[in-house]
Formats: structure tokens, C-alpha cells, sequence
């Protein structure tokens, strides 16, 4: 068996929204390599193209040119801000859906479920409605119902974005931990640049209009890590700055 070099391979990527003086170069020539099990966080300005360049690797839109390449095809999963969780289901019935459109066997299922709801700590709340939950655990079903896809790749947009600080330290031990476990290639988007450095082996940054990859940046602080740690204010720092020249750039 061969070990593939890279899960995710973007090469010269562009794309652009419209036609015409209207318009808009989202990604120019962007060439990213993620190599299997790697954590990647990519930041960069608003509108510099970061859902864009996610919804391309997810296949939910298409590049005018370039080519994106998953490891062995397979489709990656994708997370939001928002939950979006169905209200009329419970947490159990909205992580068995991907089960179901997969077609996994029904006793299969219910043994997954409660897989899946251990490991995002839920398993007690199986029979509740999103509304009956809390931001941060809302977010934790989500996690959990795109888990249910298995998909080697997980592709997450400020999927913390709207929580709060302490409810987002937790999530950002439990992403870790499930990352790790299970052996996955994350590619996360964020505007916040010490979660960046909190989570990511590497720091992508990507320019705007057109959105390029500009600048990158290994973070070696070993994990496990604490985001109000010397360290990784001192990456944070390094990366704002950066951030900052970026914007200032361009005149934002
Ligand atoms: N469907 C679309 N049609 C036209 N323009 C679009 C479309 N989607 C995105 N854009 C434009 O493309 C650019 C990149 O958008 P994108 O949402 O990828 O950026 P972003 O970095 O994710 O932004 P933010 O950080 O604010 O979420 C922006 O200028 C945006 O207005």
C-alpha cells in the first residue's frame, strides 16, 4: 500500500464571481498542499475568498481554473458558523441522517450514534431538541452529524465563530482530541488569529482580491496548548502582524 503524499491539492486555482467590470477575482492561482493528518488554518481578511476556496475543495462549487485534488476522491465533509441542526428532530435524529443517505444498516446506526455522541460528550442528551441546547453543544451535534460522514477530510468554516471565549476553549480540546483520534486533515477558517495558533500545525494567509496565498507560517508549539500561553500569543502576534500589512495593503 502507498501513503498518499497529500489529502488535499490545490494547484493554481483561480476564480472569479461574474463577468464583465463587475467582476470579482476571488482566487487567483492559489497552490496549497495538506498533507494527511495535518491541521491546517488558513486567515486572511474578510472577503479575501476563505469560503470560497472551502466550498471548492468541498466540490460545492467549481474553479474557472486549476485543479482540486482530495485523496482518494473521497468528498470532505464541511462545517459552519451556523449548526444548522433540523429543530424537529432530536441530537440522536440529526446525526443518524448522514447515517441514513449513506445507507448504513439501521442496527449499525444506532451503535454509530452513540459512537459519535460519546465522543463530542452528548450521549445524555440523545433525545433532546436543538432548542433545548446550548450554543456550544449545538455546535457539538454538528460536529458530530458531520463526523457521521467518515470522511477522511474535514473542512470547517469559523465554526466557533459564535461562541463564547470559555465555550470555545473547550471545543478547541475536543476538535484537537477528535482530530487526533481519528487521524483527520483539517482545513479551518477563522478570522480570530489566536485560534489559528491555538489549533493549526501551519497558518495560511491569504491575500484579497484576487485572495493569494501571501505568507505561511509552521506552528511548532507542541500541544497539547493553551491559547493564553506565552507561546502561542507570541505566533498570534506574528500572524496579526502580518494580517495587519496585509489589509493595509489593499487599503481595507
Ligand atoms: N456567489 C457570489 N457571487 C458574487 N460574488 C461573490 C460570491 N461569493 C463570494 N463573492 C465575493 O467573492 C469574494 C470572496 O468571498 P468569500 O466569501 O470567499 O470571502 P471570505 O474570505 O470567506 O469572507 P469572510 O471572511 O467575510 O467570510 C468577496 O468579495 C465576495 O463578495
Amino acid at each position: 500500500m502507498t501513503t498518499a503524499r497529500t489529502a488535499v491539492t490545490l494547484s493554481g486555482v483561480s476564480k472569479v464571481y461574474g463577468r464583465g467590470p463587475a467582476a470579482v477575482h476571488a482566487l487567483d492561482s492559489v497552490s496549497l498542499d495538506i498533507a494527511p493528518g495535518e491541521f491546517v488554518c488558513l486567515v486572511g481578511a474578510s472577503g479575501c475568498g476563505k469560503s470560497t476556496l472551502l466550498s471548492l475543495v468541498a466540490g460545492l462549487d467549481t474553479q474557472d481554473s486549476g485543479s482540486v485534488a482530495i485523496v482518494d476522491g473521497a468528498r470532505p465533509a464541511l462545517m459552519f458558523q451556523e449548526p444548522a441542526l433540523f429543530p424537529w428532530l432530536t441530537v440522536a435524529g440529526n446525526v443518524t441522517l448522514p447515517l441514513r443517505l449513506r445507507g448504513v444498516p439501521r442496527p449499525r446506526r444506532a451503535e454509530r450514534v452513540a459512537e459519535l455522541l460519546r465522543s463530542v460528550h452528548l450521549e445524555e442528551f440523545a433525545r433532546r431538541r436543538p432548542h433545548q441546547l446550548s450554543g456550544g453543544m449545538r455546535q457539538r451535534v454538528a460536529l458530530a452529524r458531520t463526523l457521521a460522514l467518515d470522511t477522511p477530510v474535514l473542512l470547517m468554516d469559523e465554526p466557533f465563530g459564535a461562541l463564547d471565549a470559555m465555550t470555545r476553549d473547550i471545543l478547541h480540546d475536543e476538535i484537537e482530541r477528535i482530530w487526533q483520534e481519528r487521524g483527520l486533515t483539517v482545513l479551518f477558517v477563522t478570522h480570530n488569529v489566536r485560534e489559528a495558533a491555538r489549533l493549526g500545525d501551519r497558518i495560511i494567509l491569504l491575500s484579497s482580491r484576487p485572495g493569494r496565498v501571501v505568507w505561511e507560517r509552521r506552528v511548532d508549539v507542541p500541544r497539547p496548548r493553551r491559547i493564553d500561553s506565552p507561546e502561542i500569543a507570541e505566533v498570534a502576534a506574528e500572524v496579526t502582524d502580518r494580517l495587519r500589512r496585509e489589509v493595509g495593503r489593499h487599503g481595507h
